[in-house]
């Protein structure tokens, strides 16, 4: 039977380990603080904004949201960012992507000190990773490494495959996994032979932001599919990379979508805010 990696359950129960956490720190006199700062009113962002306070709100982490019209300079943008990094009640700060075009994210997300790139998209965090040295880290990934645990995935000797190599994912997918001793592979749209390296695949992860892209009969028979796809139909309903229906036919084990790896991108960010705030007592 095809156990299905349910995330948003997972993310309830994490929520609560969080809740006892924060507990915990705030007994010692820490409050975890969270800063997240938007520019512009793209539509999507500000829902995952929003629902990143009403989650730190739930959890006890104080969260200040910052929000800039679309066209702040990038000087502004970046002496906010020295506010907070001098800030002693903030842990964390993130800036919510996709930033407008005349800003230079790469600039932006440099300027956040390393130590509270809650993100973990500063060059310094990206080095650690890839170094078995990761202390604050993507949260997408970190997510579905938290669902191969808690679902008891053996990850070492396996073949792991990732379709997708961005920053935010592909990338730091592939060091999670190589740092947990599994032969990974990264695939993307110049990969030659995809069907052959899919259908080797133990564990596949797909991210390539093209709805349906693989399906049941590329999948190896017992694979474990995690689908990080969110795609919109002609009817507005999110899709993932995968077909499910036909995956699932397939698979030991798969995420859904929605349900799957979405949910846990922000508890896996506040995970990483009470990470950064228990270091304050050490
Ligand atoms: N600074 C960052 N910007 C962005 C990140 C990020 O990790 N850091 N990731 C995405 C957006 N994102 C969080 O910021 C995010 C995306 C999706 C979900 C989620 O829960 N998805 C649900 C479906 C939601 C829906 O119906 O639209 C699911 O898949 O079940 C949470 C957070 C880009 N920007």
């Amino acid at each position: 039977m095809t156990e299905i990696i349910d995330g948003k359950e997972l993310a309830k129960t994490l929520d609560n380990e969080m809740i006892r956490q924060v507990g915990q720190l705030k007994q010692r006199g820490v409050v975890p603080g969270l800063a997240v700062i938007m520019v512009g009113n793209d539509a999507a962002s500000q829902i995952y904004v929003r629902n990143k306070h009403r989650r730190s709100q739930k959890i006890g982490i104080q969260s200040r949201d910052i929000t800039f019209p679309w066209d702040i300079s990038e000087t502004e943008l970046l002496a906010q960012i020295d506010d907070l990094n001098h800030d002693p009640d903030i842990d964390g700060i993130l800036v919510q992507l996709p930033l407008p075009k005349h800003i230079h994210a790469k600039a932006v997300l440099e300027h956040i000190s390393p130590e509270k790139d809650v993100d973990g998209f500063h060059p310094i965090n990206v080095g650690r990773l890839w170094n078995n040295d990761g202390k604050i880290v993507p949260s997408t990934p970190y997510g579905i490494m938290t669902m191969l645990d808690r679902y008891h995935v053996q990850i070492a000797g396996k073949n792991a495959l990732i379709i997708g190599r961005s920053t935010i994912v592909g990338r730091p997918m592939a060091a999670m996994l190589l740092n947990a001793n599994a032969t990974v592979t990264i695939a993307h749209s110049q990969t030659d032979n995809l069907k052959t390296l899919v259908h080797a695949a133990d564990i596949l992860i797909v991210a390539v932001g093209i709805s349906h892209f693989i399906r049941g009969e590329d999948i190896k028979p017992g694979a474990i599919v995690i689908d990080v796809g969110m795609n919109r139909d002609s009817n507005n309903h999110l899709t993932g990379d995968v077909d499910f229906d036909s995956a699932k036919t397939v698979a030991s084990m798969i995420t859904p979508v929605p349900g799957g790896v979405g949910p846990m991108t922000i508890t896996m960010l506040m995970q990483q805010t009470i990470n950064i705030a228990s270091r304050r007592t050490k």
